[in-house]
C-alpha cells in the first residue's frame, strides 16, 4: 500500500465582493489529489483535498517542498503499525520535516490541503465515513446532525440594502437560521442602518452574526462594540488582527455579547495564544480555526487538546471555510457546527447533493471518505485533476 503520486492544480474562486480587508476577484484555491495504489470498490483509491477562500492556492509550495517529500519517502514509513492504511500523522511529521517552528504564513495553507486529501483517503481505505472514523478513534459517538449558518452579506457593487435583505431572505428560505454578514467596510453609521435591514428582514425568524475580518484598531473595534452591543447578535467576528491578542482581550470589557474570532490562527500554538492572551470567554464565545489553513486535521486535534487544557469543550468551535471537512470533524467529534457560504465560492463550498438545511442543521450522509463523490459539480474537478 502506497502514495503513488501526488497532483496539485490552482483553480479560480474569484468573485466580485469584498470585505472590509480584501475583495475577491483573484481568489484561487489549490485542489489537491492523494493517488494511492489501494483499489476499494473496483475503483483506485483518490483523497481529495483543497483550501478554503480567503488564502490563496499554493502550488508553488505544494510543487517546491511538499510533495517532494512524501515521493522521497520510504512508503512504508507512511503507514500505521497493521499496515492496512495510511497514517496521518506520520504523512503530516514527513511533510514538515527540516520546517523550523513559528511563522506559520502560507505553509499551513499547503500543509492542511494536503492533510485533507490524504485523511479522505485513509476514510475511504477504512470504508467509512470520516466523521465515523473520527469518532471511533476518539471512542465518541458519531452525531451526523450539524448546525451550519449562512454566511454572506458581502460588499458588492451596486448592492443596496434592499438586495442585502433579499439576500438573508433568501438563506431563511433554504433553512438556515443564522446568517452572517460583513462589517467594518464601509462607515459605522452605513454599517448600523445595513445591520438594523438585516434584523428587521430576519426577524424572530434567525439571529444575525457581523464579520469585520480583522480591520479594526482598537478604538474603532471599540466604537462599534458600543453600537453592536444594542443588538440581539449571534457574535462579532474578528474585530482587530488576528493576532493581537490584547485587542481581543480588551475589547470583552465593552462587549458583553458572544464574540468570535480564530480564522487568521493556523497553528495550535497560535490558537492556545489566543486562550491565554485573548480574554475569550468559554460560556459565550467563539472559536474558528480551520483545519484547512492550519496544517490540517492533524494540527487541529493538537489545538482541540489545547481548548480541553484551557477548559474550553470544543462544542464552542464552529469553523470558518464552508467545506465537508470541517463537517466531519463537527459529526465526528462534537464541533459546534460549521459555517457555509449558500451562494458563494462553489463548487468546492456546500454539502454533498441532496442534503438539506432544515432548522439550520444538516444531517450528514454516509459516503465513504470526506463525501466528495457525493456533490457532483465538486467531484467533476477532482476527477479530471486525477485521471
Ligand atoms: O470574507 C472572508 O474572508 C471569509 C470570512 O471571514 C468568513 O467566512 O468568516
Ligand atoms: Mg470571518
Amino acid at each position: 500500500m502506497q502514495i503513488l503520486e501526488i497532483r496539485e492544480v490552482t483553480k479560480p474562486i474569484a468573485s466580485p465582493i469584498r470585505n472590509a480587508y480584501i475583495d475577491f476577484s483573484k481568489m484561487t484555491s489549490s485542489l489537491v489529489a492523494v493517488v494511492t495504489d489501494v483499489v476499494r470498490d473496483g475503483k483506485r483509491v483518490v483523497g481529495y483535498g483543497f483550501n478554503s477562500n480567503g488564502r490563496y492556492g499554493q502550488g508553488g509550495l505544494i510543487r517546491e517542498r511538499f510533495m517532494r517529500r512524501v515521493a522521497e519517502a520510504d512508503p512504508a514509513s507512511l503507514l500505521n503499525d497493521a499496515q492496512d492504511n495510511l497514517d496521518p500523522d506520520r504523512v503530516w511529521a514527513t511533510l514538515m520535516s527540516n520546517e523550523k517552528p513559528g511563522g506559520h504564513g502560507e505553509r499551513s495553507v499547503a500543509v492542511g490541503t494536503i492533510d485533507m486529501a490524504v485523511w479522505d483517503a485513509v476514510a475511504k481505505i477504512a470504508g467509512k465515513p470520516l466523521f465515523r472514523l473520527l469518532a471511533e478513534r476518539h471512542g465518541r459517538e458519531a452525531d451526523p446532525r450539524v448546525f451550519v449558518y449562512a454566511a454572506g452579506g458581502y460588499y458588492y457593487p451596486g448592492k443596496d440594502l434592499s438586495a442585502l435583505r433579499a439576500e438573508m431572505r433568501g438563506y431563511l428560505d433554504r433553512g438556515y437560521n443564522v446568517v452572517k454578514m460583513k462589517i467594518g467596510g464601509a462607515p459605522l453609521a452605513e454599517d448600523a442602518r445595513r445591520i438594523e435591514a438585516v434584523l428587521a428582514e430576519i426577524g424572530s425568524q434567525a439571529q444575525l452574526a457581523v464579520d469585520a475580518n480583522g480591520r479594526f484598531d482598537l478604538d474603532t473595534a471599540i466604537a462599534y462594540a458600543r453600537v453592536l452591543r444594542d443588538y440581539p447578535l449571534f457574535w462579532y467576528e474578528e474585530a482587530g488582527d488576528p493576532l493581537d491578542y490584547r485587542l481581543q482581550s480588551v475589547l470583552a470589557e465593552y462587549y458583553p455579547g458572544p464574540m468570535a474570532t480564530g480564522e487568521n490562527l493556523f497553528s495550535h500554538q497560535d490558537a492556545r495564544n489566543l486562550l491565554r492572551y485573548g480574554g475569550m470567554r468559554p460560556d459565550r464565545d467563539w472559536l474558528q480555526f480551520d483545519c484547512a489553513l492550519s496544517y490540517g486535521l492533524c494540527e487541529y486535534l493538537r489545538t482541540l487538546r489545547e481548548l480541553e487544557i484551557a477548559g474550553w469543550s470544543c462544542s464552542r468551535c464552529i469553523p470558518h471555510g464552508g467545506h465537508q471537512m470541517s463537517l466531519n470533524i463537527a459529526a465526528g467529534l462534537g464541533l459546534g457546527g460549521n459555517e457555509s457560504y449558500p451562494d458563494l465560492f462553489q463548487p468546492y463550498g456546500g454539502f454533498p447533493d441532496g442534503v438539506r438545511v432544515e432548522n439550520g442543521h444538516i444531517v450528514m450522509p454516509e459516503l465513504p471518505g470526506i463525501g466528495f463523490e457525493g456533490k457532483q459539480d465538486l467531484y467533476k474537478e477532482m476527477r479530471e485533476l486525477a485521471q
